[in-house]
């Protein structure tokens, strides 16, 4: 059987009046990337800072590679990597000798040092900076350095968060094909994220976590499942009419309102529902104006479970992924 590295039982964390973690657990088995998923404010980073031994637990336990978080901090500290948010990089060094130095710390013999930095460069984008001093690099490209840092050792967990944040698209995609890489190689990889196509395409399972609490865990597959066979997204000449006989429907499972349209989740399939909500609306005088068609996304998965809404990431003009926004309520 796949043993456990990372066990969390019913973990709570405050600030003051606010319960930034409420009553979490959860588990990663070894060699699987597992997503946290959720918006800025969720509680992503507090657990990760309590697992990596950065946060005093205050309640719950948390074991990670079998060592008690409170008790045996040390031995945690030594079987994991860490890739935070902030920057960490010395500014006065340049990019090869930031991860040189790093490798040195961990004795990583000079060939094999090399090597992997020489892989961690070219796949970070950063070959041409590589005699640069940090502190001359854009903020991206520090970034990118720092988790370029994160990944020379290879811990038996390596613990991400936010680890491509700002990133474009095409180094995004690269870094998802590397850490797939790092885990076959057996790393448990486990990684905070706000954006849905990281947690959908990177992770072997996701929790989506909101206001401190985990909301649902599973496979991508499985989420998605959850939510329905389809969705279809209708306008109409009365959608607040039309709203209210689809959820009379038995084939339907949900139905949401946004502005324009209907967001519709049939149980069962759309060749089969979408003639009968046809009929139906025809027969209450309701035109359907506009009918699309598609399978349940991570977006959705997110929309059903939490209730918030969806904007798109668009920073330095490049597609960024979808992020999860508009939070606050
Ligand atoms: N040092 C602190 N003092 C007071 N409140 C804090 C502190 N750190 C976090 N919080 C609050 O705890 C809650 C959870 O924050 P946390 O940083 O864990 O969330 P997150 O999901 O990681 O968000 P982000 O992606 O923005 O880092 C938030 O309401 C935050 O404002």
């Amino acid at each position: 059987m796949t043993k456990n590295v990372i066990e969390v039982n019913n973990l709570e964390h405050s600030y003051g009046p606010i319960k930034a973690v409420d009553n979490i657990s959860f588990t990663v088995k070894q060699g699987e990337i597992f997503s946290f998923l959720g918006p800025n404010g969720a509680g992503k980073s507090t657990v990760i800072n309590i697992l990596t031994t950065l946060k005093k637990i205050q309640k719950g336990e948390a074991r990670v590679n079998g060592y008690d978080v409170a008790k045996d901090p040390k031995s945690v500290r030594r079987s994991i990597g860490i890739v935070f948010q902030m920057l960490c990089l010395d500014h006065e060094m340049t990019v090869y000798e930031n991860l040189e130095y790093h490798g040195k710390i961990y004795s990583m013999p000079k060939k094999e040092r090399k090597e992997r930095i020489d892989e961690l460069l070219r796949l970070t984008d950063l070959e041409s900076k590589r005699n640069t001093l940090a502190k001359d690099l854009s903020g991206g490209m520090k970034r990118r350095l720092e988790l370029a840092r994160g990944l020379m050792t290879r811990p038996a967990v390596l613990f991400l968060d936010e680890p491509t944040v700002g990133f474009d698209i095409q180094t995004r995609m690269k870094m998802w094909e590397y850490l797939r890489e790092i885990k076959k190689e057996g790393t448990t990889i486990f990684l905070t994220t706000h954006y849905m196509e990281e947690a959908d395409q990177l992770s072997d399972r996701i929790s989506i976590i909101d206001h401190g609490k985990i909301i649902v865990t599973g496979t991508s597959d499985e989420l998605k499942n959850k939510l329905g066979k389809d969705l279809i997204y209708l306008e109409t000449t009365n959608n607040k009419v039309a709203a209210e006989i689809l959820r009379s429907l038995k084939s339907v499972k949900s139905v949401t309102e946004d502005t324009k349209s209907l967001r519709v989740i049939i149980g069962e399939d759309v060749t089969h529902a979408l003639p009968l909500i046809m009929d139906k609306m025809r027969g209450e005088g309701i035109d359907i104006t506009t009918v699309n068609i598609k399978k349940p996304s991570m977006d959705d998965v997110f929309v059903h479970y939490t209730g918030h809404g969806l904007r798109e990431g668009n920073e330095n003009g490049n597609h960024q992924g979808t992020e999860i926004g508009g939070m606050s309520e």
